[in-house]
């Protein structure tokens, strides 16, 4: 990602922005009244996802979209934006358009009007055909799934996961940066960066889908450089199944198809090794004499094999582990981006039952006291505002997030997997789950959050 905006730029009248409606068009005074174009401008990226059938040029799609965002005066905040209805070659192609990631730019949730954007538009078709799956030798485990990217399957991923502000970002601009040197052939000996990233913290924290999430995003975001993409992910814990004699084999055969795929300079190939402090400890293990002498060899074929892979330069490796403390394995003793996901705070968790009550709401489980289509629940920095505010015609919508909030907070120490479980369990516990009032879902959900945690410190 390039970013040519300068950051001394700011809104110059934020008032106004506020009160734009977002994402939409902003009145024509205003449009008039923009004052003279600034040098440099915000690049905003605005995703445009194609229909699973369209086979319209990307190019072709990419100038629709600019020319269609320059005639209108739209205000510029991070979601959707609707496909105007007169153009046909838009609405023939085009699924969605989104624009993302304004918040590098602004902070307090004020708006970026249009004349001080720059729309960085990426035009993308998901790839529906799933995971390819590799039989280890004892055709149980599979030792690795390829996935061509941006995959339907991960579609919407990177929106669903909430940490607290800056880890996503950092993730992104990190692995960006990697890119962006390795395409202007920036000599590694006199500048030297690399493109392992190590996620690590307790399970559940959604590490996995984290790194699944930013290889879609950077697929997307990288697509004019790198037209294919593809995801491998490594089942480590597989290629030190039983049949070691096996394994040897296919860690070399996996290898080789990897080689092949980065062989191909188009290609972007981003390799997932999920708990890679198995590695670690199988080679203790090895040491110690408690394992097969096998798993060694099989254990140092495959660092070898990733540090040779190291030096490639469209290839990025993304590891996770659920141990903290440092772990003994070259590879990833130098990576770049180490970064801790850890239990989601307050305003997270607030973040990430606000979606699951959204969406129970969307698909007519829980009644809605407003049309269906419009229920929107405050994000937490604008409730916080909001809940000292005399209450008025959004009395119910206020209670509402009052229990949510109460609910987050009863959720401390639990993982974003089982919040994100928790309104499933409350719906199961329901006295009569067939009338689904709001409130009393929430309370529900309250008792069933204690109910959860009572397990863990138990
Ligand atoms: N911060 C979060 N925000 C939203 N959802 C989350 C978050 N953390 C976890 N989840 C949810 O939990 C699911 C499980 O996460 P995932 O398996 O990626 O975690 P992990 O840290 O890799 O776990 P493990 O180490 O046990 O494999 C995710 O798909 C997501 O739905």
């Amino acid at each position: 990602m390039t970013a040519s905006a300068s950051m001394e730029i700011s809104l110059q009248n934020p008032q106004d922005a506020q009160m734009s409606e977002p994402n939409d068009v902003v009145p024509e005074e205003s449009a008039l009244s923009a004052p003279t174009l600034p040098e440099e401008k915000f690049l905003v990226s605005v995703e445009v996802c194609l229909k699973p059938l369209s086979t319209a040029r990307i190019e072709d799609v990419r100038l629709a979209v600019e020319k269609m965002l320059e005639k209108r005066s739209l205000s510029y905040i991070d979601g959707p934006i609707p496909v105007p209805p007169e153009d046909s070659f838009l609405t023939e192609n085009v699924e969605r358009i989104h624009i993302c990631d304004t918040d590098e730019w602004v902070q307090n949730n004020d708006i970026l009007l249009f004349w001080q954007v720059k729309p960085d538009v990426h035009v993308f078709q998901l790839s529906e055909e799933g995971p390819c799956e590799e039989l280890s030798g004892d055709g149980q485990l599979s030792t690795f799934n390829e996935w061509i990217l941006p995959a339907k399957e991960f579609d919407g991923m990177w929106e669903s996961l909430i940490y607290e502000p800056g880890l996503k970002k950092r993730l992104l601009r990190y692995a960006a940066t990697a890119l962006l040197f390795t395409e202007k052939g920036v000599n590694p000996f006199l500048v030297s960066w690399n493109r392992v990233v190590l996620l690590h913290g307790p399970p559940g924290t959604g590490k996995t889908s984290l790194c699944k999430a930013l290889a879609q995003k950077l697929s997307i975001r990288f697509n004019s450089r790198y037209p294919q993409c593809q995801l491998v992910e490594v089942n480590a814990h597989s290629l030190f199944s039983k049949w070691f004699s096996e394994s040897g084999k296919l860690v070399a055969k996996l290898f080789q198809k990897i080689q092949e795929m980065v062989e191909e300079e188009n290609n972007l190939v981003f390799v997932l090794i999920d708990e890679v402090e198995s590695l670690a400890a199988a080679r203790k293990a090895a040491l110690s004499g408690s394992e097969p002498s096998d798993s060694m060899r099989v254990v140092n074929a495959l660092l070898t094999q990733i540090d040779k892979l190291k030096s490639s330069p469209n290839v990025i490796i993304l590891t996770t582990s659920n141990i903290t403390a440092a772990i003994d394995i070259a590879f990833i003793d130098r990576a770049d981006i180490k970064a801790y996901v850890g239990p989601p705070t307050l305003q997270a968790r607030y973040e990430i039952l606000t979606s699951c009550l959204q969406e129970l709401v969307r698909t007519r489980i829980l009644a809605s006291f407003q049309d269906y289509d419009q229920f929107m629940l405050p994000s937490y920095t604008s409730l916080k505002e909001k809940i000292n505010m005399p209450e008025g015609q959004e009395a119910q919508t206020l209670q509402l997030c009052r229990q949510l909030l109460e609910t987050a907070e009863a959720c401390e120490g639990l993982s974003g997997r089982s919040l994100r479980k928790l309104p499933f369990l409350a719906h199961a516990a329901l006295s009569n789950p067939y009338s689904c009032d709001p409130n009393k879902f929430l309370c529900t959900m309250i008792e069933t959050a204690k109910r959860e945690r009572s397990e863990i410190t138990d």
